[in-house]
Parts: C-alpha cells; structure tokens; sequence
C-alpha cells in the first residue's frame, strides 16, 4: 500500500513539471500561463484524494487467495479478496464448441455471517472424518427480507481447506459490530405466546451457525427485564436481545437507558446505552420491529443481530410534574388510549377481533379532549438545546402564560395551541407496520432528532373516519383542516377538563353529549407504545436524539403484507 501510494504521488509530481518549464519560456503571457497552471493544480489538488483513494481501494481489493473448488459438480476459479469471494466456472474448450452455460458469481463478506469446515462422517461420528471443503453462510435480500443462504465450496485437501477456513475467518472478525454474547429477554406472554417457539425456531439456529454466545431470561412478570437489567454484568455483553410486542421492546429499552444513567452517576439527565438491542418480533403489531427492519420478520431481525447492523434511533422520555414516567418511542393521547383501553379490557378475545371491536366501539362513541399543546418546534437551535437542558422540571413550563400562542423563554421559542382534540400523537419514529407501510408518523425519521406532533382537532365522525382510512392507503392523511403536525423537539400536553372513563358495563347507558367532568388531580389514559399508561392530566415530552442503538437500519417504507379490514 505505502509502495502505490508513493508511486502515485510521485507520478502526480512528475506531471506537474512541464508545466513550470513553460511558464520560463514564454514571458510575455505570463500572467496567463499562471493562471492556467494554477487552475490546473487546484484541479489536481481536487482530484488527488481521489485518486489516493481509488488507489486505496485496489489496494484493499487485492487478492488474497485463489484456488480451484468444486460448486456443485465443476470446478471454479475462486477468488478471495477483503471485501469479496468470486467464483468463475472453469471450462475445458469442447471440440463442438458449445457455450458454457455456467454464471460466474459473487458474495460480499460483508453478508456472510459465518464459515464452517466441511467433512465426512459416519451416522454417530462426533470427530474426525474426511475433508469435503467448505461451507460460507452468507444472507441474501429479497425485498426488505434477509435470508439465510449456504455456498458449498469443495476441495478434499486439507491444507487448502484450512488456509482457506483461517483466512475467512480472520476477514469475518474484522467485523467489529457484529456480537459475540448477548443478552437475551423472552416475553412468553406476548401475542399468541409464540415469543419462546420463534426464538427456538428462528433465532437460535441462526444464532448457533454465526457462534454468538447467548444467556437467555424468559421474563416471568411485567418489570422482569427491568430489575434483571438494573443488575446485570452488562460489560460481558455485545449486545441486548428483546424478544416479544412493542411493550416489551419499551420495557427493555426505558431500563437500559435507567442502567446507563445509574452506571453514568447521572440521575437527571438520560445516557445513551453501550450495548445496542435486538429486537426479535413476537407482538400484534411490531411498530419499533418493522420500523428499523422495514418487515415483521423474526429470521431477517436476528440477520441484523448477526451481522452487526446498527441504526442510531431517537427516543422521548415522558414525564409527569418533573417525574420520570419512562422512556420509549411513541405516545397516544384520546382516540389512540381510549382504543387501548377498549382493546385491554377484551382481553380474552383474539386480538384482531379485539382490535376491531375497539376500533369501532370508540368511533361509535368518539369524544374530544380539551387539551392545551405547548410545543418546541424542531430546529437546529432548539435541538441543541434541548439536548443541553434535558432534566425532568417543568422550570420553563412554568413560565408560559395561558391562551398564547408563541412565547419565547430564552432563546426557546414555545408555540402553544389549545382546543377540543380527538387525538393527539407524538413519535419519535415513523412507526412503520405492514397495514401502514409509510407509518403512522411518515414525517420523522429514526434519527433526525425531533418527533412529529400530530393534533387532530374535533370534526364530525365521517370526517375522522376520513382521515383514518388515508394512513393505509397512501397519503393526504394530514390534509385535513382540523389536522396539524409539527417537527418537535418538547411538548408538553395539559388535559383541561378531565373526562370520566366510564365501566365498560356502564357504557350502554353512557350520555353521548355530556363526558363526566371528574375533579382535578384525576389521571387520564395514554397508549405508550402500546401500553395503556395512566398519567397527570400534564404531560411532558422530551425527544433524545439518538439516544438508542438498535440492530437494523433506515427503512422508507414498510413491506405491505395486510390490509386493515375493520375501517
Ligand atoms: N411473563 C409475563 N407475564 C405477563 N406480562 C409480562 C411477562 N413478561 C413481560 N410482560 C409484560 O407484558 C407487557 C406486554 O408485552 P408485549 O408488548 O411483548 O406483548 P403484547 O402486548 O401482547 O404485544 P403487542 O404490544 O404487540 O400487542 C410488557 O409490558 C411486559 O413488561
């Protein structure tokens, strides 16, 4: 490499000395010439770090080894280099001349995840045997799938198969992201209680074929994870893997970042975790899951695990007159809760029945909530710093008259809206699912720092219905007057006038006019990432740019798989 590299720039010096003599020679158009010739070296300049860097990059390419194997029945040409393992057929001219009908091919290192030496042996044998070659596990895409791939590549000598082994194992571990011990949190509560039979089925193979070391908690109660988290030698660990719904994803991130702000000593301000998480889908809808893998897949999250891709994402902490409620990524206010609590309350029913009952029940019976939105829009100014006074205190809050509209406090710019609302949503991801493949919150990425503020304002059932129907076919879902989104870096929502939630069995007699009106201090419902949460009627929420490492990667558009049937 210093050879080529040395090569290169004394061939860029030696191509600049003409020039110089020319400039000697003719002296009248002097000024002309130097200006040419500078022009000419700034483009030089310019191009020489790339030059430098294609120089690098055949460098890096260079063979590293090339041999004959067998794929399939014919031999190839295989070449290995840092970065690729090529194969060529090799074919004998036929004196009918006849074409080969064999494809050269190629695979990244970069998607093989493991490599295994090949041998014979007897039924029982445990050791020894012949030597067959070798066996490269390698993922292949299909859509925003990953699947798991084998190429066989054969040659019974021994000496070449072990150059060829100790070679790709040594340019697998120069992989640095990729686990080799993690952690593992199994819901078997979540959904259909299928969380353990994916994980053995589709996580554990996998993980075994890559060598990644694994100590698995089956949690047995809601805040397992939590207390195990709070405990654990984490330093031990590559990573986290949570295996289960959106709640549980929530449970096991809000205490990884608590653990990172006990291990920082830092009990005001969140800390980013060390560790990055996993998140194996085993829940009704996956929205985190499908957001950072584009697809509910459990065989292509764990691809992601293996292969070591990390995505930065945003996170919100809620909170509640200074007190922490929790960390997560998404949080319903009106419609989105009171669903929730609907849907909770069936328990018992199969979960898509549930969903649709509650869907429908709370349309049938749609109120609005007088709330006041107080919000930070999102810029590089605020998010700064928002990232600087990221406490739990209401200090600033405080200060903001009522019935405003903007306040500046320093150099923060609050905006402050209030009224009758039938829902009101803050996300820190796009929350991708295959019903709504853009996502509920298409307006925010997984790591641009803010959340979207989504308030939707009263309007008459069809008109809600109306805007509903739009998240899932393709877009306009906002183009409604009575609907307003902001890029946020803080909001805080104060519920005005608390409404009662009244006992299910009480609901067929419920007024449709006139909600109870409860005394102050009464809590009210919110669906955080799709857990019914009961907090103050005052809520803050803080975004935490980058605050989680999760094992996946930007997604645009989730991979439709359903349609929703109930509106
Ligand atoms: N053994 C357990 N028994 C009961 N609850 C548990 C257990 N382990 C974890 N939990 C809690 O269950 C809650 C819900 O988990 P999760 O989101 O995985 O399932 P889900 O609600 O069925 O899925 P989804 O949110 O996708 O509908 C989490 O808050 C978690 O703390």
């Amino acid at each position: 490499f210093v050879v080529l590299l040395d090569v290169s720039l004394s061939n860029l010096a030696n191509m600049a000395e003409p020039e110089e003599e020319l400039q000697g020679e003719d002296g009248g158009s002097a000024k002309k010439v130097q200006k040419r010739s500078r022009r000419k070296k700034e483009k030089r300049r310019e191009e020489e770090p790339q030059v430098l860097e294609e120089e690098n990059q055949r460098c890096f390419d260079c063979v590293l080894l090339r041999g004959i194997f067998k794929l399939g029945k014919k031999s190839h040409d295989v070449l290995l280099t840092r970065t690729r393992l090529t194969w060529t057929p090799i074919v004998p001219e036929t004196p009918t001349g006849e074409p080969c009908t064999l494809q050269p091919g190629v695979v990244l290192l970069q998607d093989v995840f493991a490599v295994k030496v090949k041998r014979r042996r007897a039924v029982g044998q445990q050791t020894g045997g012949a030597f067959l070659g070798l066996a490269l596990f390698y993922c292949r895409r299909r859509g925003r799938k990953l699947e798991e791939d084998t190429l066989h590549l054969h040659n019974s000598s021994s000496e070449h198969t072990h150059r060829w082994y100790s070679t790709l194992k040594e340019q697998l571990q120069a992989f640095s992201s990729r686990p080799r011990y993690l952690k593992v949190f199994i819901n078997p509560c979540s959904h259909k209680k299928e969380a353990v039979y994916i994980y053995r089925e589709h996580v554990a193979p996998l993980f075994k074929v890559a060598d990644v070391r694994t100590d698995i908690t089956v949690t047995e109660r809601r805040g397992h994870a939590l207390s195990v988290m709070k405990e654990c030698k984490l330093d031990e660990y590559d990573g986290v893997v949570c295996v289960g719904g959106d709640g549980s994803v929530a449970e096991v991130c809000h205490a990884m970042v608590l653990r990172a702000q006990l291990d920082a000593d830092s009990p005001e301000k969140p800390v980013k975790p060390a560790l990055p998480l996993g998140i194996i889908p085993a829940g009704s809808t996956d929205v985190v899951s499908c957001s950072v893998h584009g697809v509910r897949d459990p065989p292509t999250a764990a691809m992601h695990i293996v292969l070591g891709h990390l995505q930065q994402v945003d996170m919100c902490s809620f909170s509640s007159f200074g007190q922490l409620m929790r960390f997560g990524f998404s949080a319903m206010f009106g419609f989105g809760a009171q669903s929730l609590a609907r849907a909770e309350k069936k328990r018992w029913m199969p979960s898509s029945q549930r969903r649709e009952y509650a869907l429908v029940k709370t349309l049938a019976r749609l109120r609005p909530e007088d709330c006041q939105i107080s919000f930070l829009p999102s810029n590089r100014t605020n998010r700064n710093l928002s990232e600087q006074h990221c406490d739990f205190g209401f200090g600033l809050f405080d200060l903001l008259p009522f019935f405003r509209s903007v306040v500046a406090v320093g150099e923060e710019s609050w905006t402050t809206i209030q009224g009758l609302y039938l829902s009101i949503s803050v996300m820190s991801i796009p929350c991708l699912s295959p019903v709504i493949p853009r996502g509920l919150a298409p307006n925010t990425r997984l790591a641009n720092g803010s959340a979207s503020l989504i308030a939707v304002g009263n309007a008459s059932r069809s008109e809600f219905v109306k805007h509903l129907k739009r998240y899932s076919s393709s877009s306009g879902q906002f183009s409604f007057s009575f609907v307003e989104t902001h890029d946020i870096s803080a909001v805080k929502i104060q519920l005005q006038a608390v409404a009662g939630w009244p006992e299910e069995e009480s609901e067929e007699e419920e007024s449709k006019t006139s909600p109870i009106i409860q005394s102050e201090g009464a809590t009210c419902l919110w669906n955080i990432d799709g857990e019914l949460v009961e907090m103050a009627n005052e809520v803050l929420i803080r975004v935490h740019p980058c605050l989680i490492t999760l094992y996946g990667e930007e997604v645009d558009e989730a991979e439709s798989a359903v349609s929703c049937s109930c509106i």
